[in-house]
């Protein structure tokens, strides 16, 4: 946790949940009203198809609806893709831009994800940045040279604590119910915050980091009382209303 920041727990259903799971979305929009609501902030991030209801049904509720990508342009000739605009226009208030399947499935580049967070910006979204190691970068040792490039890159210029989130999801710990340890990650965020801190100054304090990879119930206490972790990407716990809430919850103890 950083001192005077508010954590952030996150969803990312990723290509997960049809209209049957809209339940869900009520479900969690209801779980996160409370006492916590004030000290600790909670999103999902749905499939683009299910955005515009869910931000219909959370209206009532303090969970925020985000998206899960953007094209880096506001409109024009580009099949299959939705802009920032469209995600605002749904009421969304976050896109996750840079995310480790998105670089891995569509070639995506540090570059273009620092012209989706730019097109998030000018839609006045939250864009949560995503960056991370692969596991054979972490064998050769390269860890921090590869966030150093990463968060440069794909970071805009005009971040600021308020437009900006980014999420360390090391690639090896997604999915595989591996997590690094406590040390390595406070190792990787105590990185991040010097390296936000020397390019933003004081807005570089603020930003909040989220860790991202295999956060469960059973290890999100753990991992989110650790230094300069904000809160959590949460992959396939976040499907489970019951789970995401338990993460969610965790705060309650950590902020006692
Ligand atoms: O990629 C993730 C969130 O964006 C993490 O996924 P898991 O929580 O399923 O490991």
């Amino acid at each position: 946790m950083t001192p005077d920041v508010r954590p952030l727990v996150a969803g990312n259903w990723k290509m997960n949940g049809t209209r049957a799971s809209l339940d869900q979305i009520k479900a969690i929009a209801e779980g996160v009203q409370g006492p916590l609501s004030a000290k600790v902030e909670a999103l999902i991030c749905p499939p683009a198809t299910l955005l515009y209801v869910a931000t219909a049904l959370s209206t009532d509720s303090p969970l925020a609806i985000g998206a899960q990508d953007c094209h880096q342009k506001p409109s024009g000739a580009h099949t299959g893709d939705i802009s920032a605009e469209m995600i605002a226009d749904c009421f969304g208030t976050y896109v996750i831009v840079g995310h480790s399947e998105r670089r891995t499935d569509h070639a995506e580049t540090d570059h273009l994800v620092r012209a989706k967070a730019e097109a998030a910006f000018a839609a006045e979204l939250t864009a949560i940045v995503c960056i991370g190691e692969t596991a054979d970068e972490r064998k050769a040792g390269q860890t921090l040279d590869i966030i150093k490039r990463q968060l440069s890159a794909s970071v805009p210029e005009s971040a600021t604590a308020e437009n900006t989130v980014i999420a360390y999801e090391p690639v090896w710990a997604i999915g595989t119910g591996v997590t690094p340890t406590v040390e390595d990650v406070e190792k990787a965020h105590a990185f991040m915050r010097s390296e936000l801190v020397a390019r933003f100054g004081d807005a570089g304090k603020k930003v909040r980091i989220l860790y991202g990879g295999s956060v469960k119930p059973s290890n999100a206490k753990e991992l989110m009382g650790v230094a300069n972790v904000d809160g959590a990407l949460i992959g396939g716990a976040s499907l489970k209303v019951a789970d995401f809430l338990a993460i969610y919850g965790a705060y309650e103890a950590l902020l006692d």
